[in-house]
């Protein structure tokens, strides 16, 4: 059992796997459609929302600092999912990585955090498009929505009868996923379109909004902190306020998924990953830096920050076009690209036999048919009747965690899996896990700040020492530079932000890994008895060949016989 867990898949195997998924005629993604996927998938609510959030309860003025941190962290892990989507190419993303670089076990876990990503945070996002809708349809007490004397709403697209289902989401979902049953080509122009109107929605409230900027709402810049019992203040306050914003930043590693069908993968997909996430920036903190110079931040709605806003400054026809722009265009945006690398992601694992072979079956136009009907559906459901506002940190938390093994499977394939690097490796990450939460734990007291910080120096030298002596430097294709201190600083900071999780969502990811682990420990004894599984391996795991004496069909790990 243990050989099978930590057993890993072949570089030539993934590499024919993806090729066979995805023949030349399919390479429709060029570059400009890479970044629409990038910018499309992660500006959603998470700007339009948490922005408000952060300065209303956390960071104040100083909310673009918040963004600015999510921002830096992401962008030091692009740099692992740049890289690794050249190496590895697949539309398994992470899952591939790990199964790859880690070991199957790992692979699983990877799969699971893309489906959080994908499957679970799209359809969230779905929900809060019902909410929105439901919100506006209220206001203008149209659609039969009104709202009573105290302002409360009613109304049957969010919440039909006051029992939580969410039939705007349910529209939604059917929508988007009758866009990608329509193929590959017609969900990317479908795509195209949108983030145009996406960016340049994000650039309107940028611009009218500097033009209500007055410098006297942002001093002082960071409130004290504590300053009342509705904010945090303080450095704390801007830190909470970057595991918020994080939420916000999901979604640009969906590029990775689409190496296969990308025009000109070596050159564009490490572009446009990195591209993304620039962009994405840069917007972030300019929206939120006007948003706290337009109001007092105790005057900002923590749910609907910019609406808000320009309702106070008395700007209600640019309150109208937010809203408008959100309903049509950003939040559909993001549920298609959400839902959009999912089906891919069930073919790949579907190949390796842990998943249904029907998912893996194709249709003339590209699609994955079934795999994007089933999951569809699924997605459907849980968007219509699972009430997210519980479960947004869970679903940040399983994506941090993917983050980590991502920038651990960097390593891992820079110290060319050999044995004693690994095992430092995985102290350091233990040791750093340990930093964040000693950190975030015992923030305010000077003395554990600076052990948190000292061995956080500690383990970046360690790092540079155990792998800085013989690293594979030999890709021809986009290379992460200063490894391994990128990756190592990427891991710890992903580790801070997760640290700040909730206690409540620390304990649903906690649920989540071991129910995981659980799951795939009884499926793997299954595969066993029943047979199912051949030995996938008839050579070096490290081997970019395939074997010659292997009598190997690519369609599948299951049909590969050992030699
Ligand atoms: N895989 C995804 N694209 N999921 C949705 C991401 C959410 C997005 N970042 C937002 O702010 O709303």
């Amino acid at each position: 059992m243990a050989t099978r867990l930590l057993r890993r898949k072949p570089l030539w195997l993934i590499k024919q796997q993806a090729e066979d998924q995805a023949p030349s005629t399919l390479r429709v993604y060029d570059f400009v459609s890479l970044l629409a996927v990038g910018v499309g998938g992660t500006i959603g609510s998470g700007i339009f929302v948490l922005a408000g959030t952060i300065a209303h309860a956390y960071a104040g003025p100083a909310t673009c600092l918040s963004w600015l941190g999510a921002g830096l962290t992401c962008l030091v892990t692009a740099l692992a999912y740049a890289e690794l989507a050249c190496r590895i190419p697949s539309a398994g993303s992470t899952y591939s990585f790990a199964s790859h670089a880690a070991g199957e076990i790992f692979g699983v876990y990877g799969a699971f955090f893309l489906t959080l990503e994908y499957g679970l945070a799209g359809s969230a996002v779905a929900r809060s498009w019902g909410d929105k809708v439901a919100y506006y349809a209220s206001d203008l007490e149209v659609l039969g929505c009104r709202n009573d004397e105290q302002g409360i709403e009613t109304c049957w697209i969010n919440s039909l009868g006051g029992s939580g289902v969410n039939p705007g989401a349910t529209l939604l979902c059917i929508l988007m996923v009758s866009v990608l049953l329509g193929g590959v080509e017609m969900g990317r122009k479908a795509l195209n379109v949108l983030v145009v109107f996406k960016i340049l929605l994000v650039l309107f409230v940028i611009i009218v909004g500097a033009l209500y900027f007055d410098p006297a709402n942002i001093s002082p810049f960071i409130p004290d902190p504590a300053p009342d019992a509705n904010m945090v203040g303080g450095s704390h306050g801007i830190f909470l306020g970057s595991t918020i914003a994080f939420f916000g930043y999901i979604g640009f590693d969906e590029v990775a998924c689409l190496v296969m069908e990308a025009t000109d993968p070596h050159r564009d997909v490490p572009v446009a990953i990195i591209a993304t996430i620039f962009i994405i920036t840069v917007l972030y903190i300019l929206a939120s830096f006007v948003l706290v110079g337009m109001v007092p931040t105790a005057s900002i709605n923590a749910d609907e920050g910019f609406g808000s806003a320009f309702a106070y400054v008395g700007a209600d026809w640019a309150v109208h076009i937010i809203m408008i722009g959100q309903i049509l265009v950003v939040l559909p945006a993001v549920v298609l690209v959400s839902f959009l690398p999912q089906s891919r992601l069930q073919a790949t694992v579907a190949i390796d036999g842990m998943l249904p072979r029907i998912f893996a079956h194709k249709a003339s136009n590209g699609n994955f048919v079934y795999g994007v009907i089933l999951s569809g559906i699924f997605m459907t459901l849980t968007s219509t009747f699972v009430p997210f506002h519980n479960l947004n940190d869970l679903i940040s938390g399983g994506i941090l965690l993917s983050f980590i093994l991502t920038n651990i499977c960097l390593l891992f394939v820079r110290v060319q899996h050999r044995r004693q690097p690994m095992i430092l490796i995985i102290l350091f990450v233990i040791g750093t896990a340990l930093t964040g939460f000693a950190t975030v734990k015992a923030w305010g007291d000077t003395l554990s700040y600076a052990f948190g910080f000292a061995t956080l120096v500690i383990f970046v030298v360690l790092a540079l020492v155990i792998c800085g002596l013989d690293i594979d430097d030999k890709v021809e294709t986009f290379r992460v530079p200063l490894v391994p201190l990128i990756p190592c600083v990427a891991i710890q900071a992903n580790w801070f932000l997760f640290a700040q999780l909730s206690s409540q969502g620390l304990v649903q990811v906690a649920v989540l890994l071991g129910a995981i682990a659980a799951a795939y420990i009884l499926f793997a004894l299954y595969s066993t008895t029943r047979g199912g599984d051949h030995v996938r391996l008839a050579g070096s795991e490290d081997e970019d060949v395939p074997p010659h004496s292997s009598s190997a069909t690519v369609t599948g790990v299951t049909e590969i016989e050992l030699t």
